[in-house]
């Protein structure tokens, strides 16, 4: 047996490995016995829809209220018209799916574990296991940073598809127009100045695109794809596989359902943008149920703001009647401490109210 020491490095097999090679997901993917008791499924019914927004008339005062609703009710939001071709959302999924289909060698060539080396953020892998009692989830991901674009480290970049760099490149274009978007439209919700946010972005604001493949599950009652957390930085701009659900929401205390329409993105908000609004505007704590039968793809882009910024909630949302409801940290700080929290299923963002 190996020394307690040794087990806390090991690395982990990829669970399309594992996927493969087992009948029933070993214990370390089993969720704690209160939650797989509620179920893993979610609630029959919903109080609401989630909202679908039409990015092309955010500037219109029904469409503007839509989107109010939204991030009241939900903190998160379908979005169309948002001016991505069907043809590029395609390419970027179907570069992703033939990445993740290459022999385990080949997807190796970008790992986030390079013998000798500590664990690194960018690359293709797992999780770290910081401890024994870690509960793993049933994906593995690629997770590359895409801005600022003059740190982008091409060596984590596959070269197979070929057209892998060029499409992401393209992508991540469009999803930055679209996170600057819906900051301004954010900021004129809360009637600030609409480029509060984005000039809260300097040039070293960061970006990361994490690709997520989660293979078929042989025991999606116990084990989730995606364990419950909330995205950390300002914006999570989504784009999930096709007809496969899979991901939900939760809302006081229950999960519900996020509808996987095609070409249609799923837009988020962090918790940065969370700490920046004052929390008026929460960001939604989401999972990822597993299937038994399908594999399924998503790819999120992260935006957020720069590690030097201080997070702290907007002067302007700021008063006797509604105080700080933050501590104030430096972003570098805050994601040290969201990994650690999000590897062991809790939320720092609760550690920092007030
Ligand atoms: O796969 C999904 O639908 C959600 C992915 C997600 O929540 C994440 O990558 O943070
Ligand atoms: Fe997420």
């Amino acid at each position: 047996m190996a020394a307690s020491g040794e087990t806390l490095t090991m690395v982990p097999k990829t669970v399309q490995e594992l996927a493969t090679a087992v009948e029933e997901p070993p214990s370390q993917y089993l969720r704690p016995e209160q939650e797989r008791h509620a179920g893993l499924r979610a609630a029959d019914e919903m109080p609401d829809p989630i909202p679908l927004i039409d990015l092309s008339r955010l500037t219109d005062a029904d469409e503007a209220d839509k989107l109010r609703a939204a991030l009241q009710h939900w903190g998160l939001f379908l979005a169309t018209n948002h001016g991505i071709e069907d043809s590029l959302m395609d390419a970027v999924m179907s570069a992703s799916r033939e990445f993740f289909r290459q022999p385990i060698e080949e997807k190796r060539k970008c790992s986030n574990l390079v013998e000798g080396k500590p664990f690194e953020i960018e690359g293709y892998g797992n999780d770290k296991v910081a401890t024994q009692d870690q509960i793993l989830d049933w994906q593995d991901r690629l997770h590359l940073r895409v801005e600022p674009e003059d740190e982008r480290n091409f060596a984590k970049w596959p070269s197979h598809p070929e057209s892998f760099r060029d499409v992401l490149h393209e992508y991540t274009s469009r999803t930055k127009g679209i996170r600057n978007l819906i900051l301004r439209s954010i900021a004129n919700l809360l009637e600030l100045d609409e480029a509060y946010f984005v000039n809260q972005l300097s040039n070293k604001a960061t970006g990361f695109a994490r690709f997520n493949y989660y293979p078929p599950c042989p025991r999606p009652d116990l084990v989730l794809g995606l364990k419950p957390h909330s995205d950390g930085g300002l914006l999570t701009i989504l784009l999930v596989d096709e007809d496969i659900g899979g991901l939900q929401v939760q809302r006081d205390g229950k999960w519900y359902n996020v509808p996987a329409k095609p070409y249609t993105l799923v837009i988020n908000l962090g918790d940065c943008m969370e700490i920046m609004n004052n929390g008026i505007f929460r960001s939604p704590v989401h999972r990822v149920v597993t299937n038994a039968e399908k594999e399924r793809l998503s790819l999120a882009t992260f935006y957020s703001v720069d590690g030097e910024t201080v997070l702290e909630p907007a002067p302007g949302l700021v008063d006797d009647r509604r105080p700080s409801r933050y501590r104030k940290l430096k972003t570098k700080d805050f994601v040290v401490g969201l990994i650690e929290h999000f590897l062991q299923g809790t939320r720092f963002i609760e550690t920092l109210k007030i």
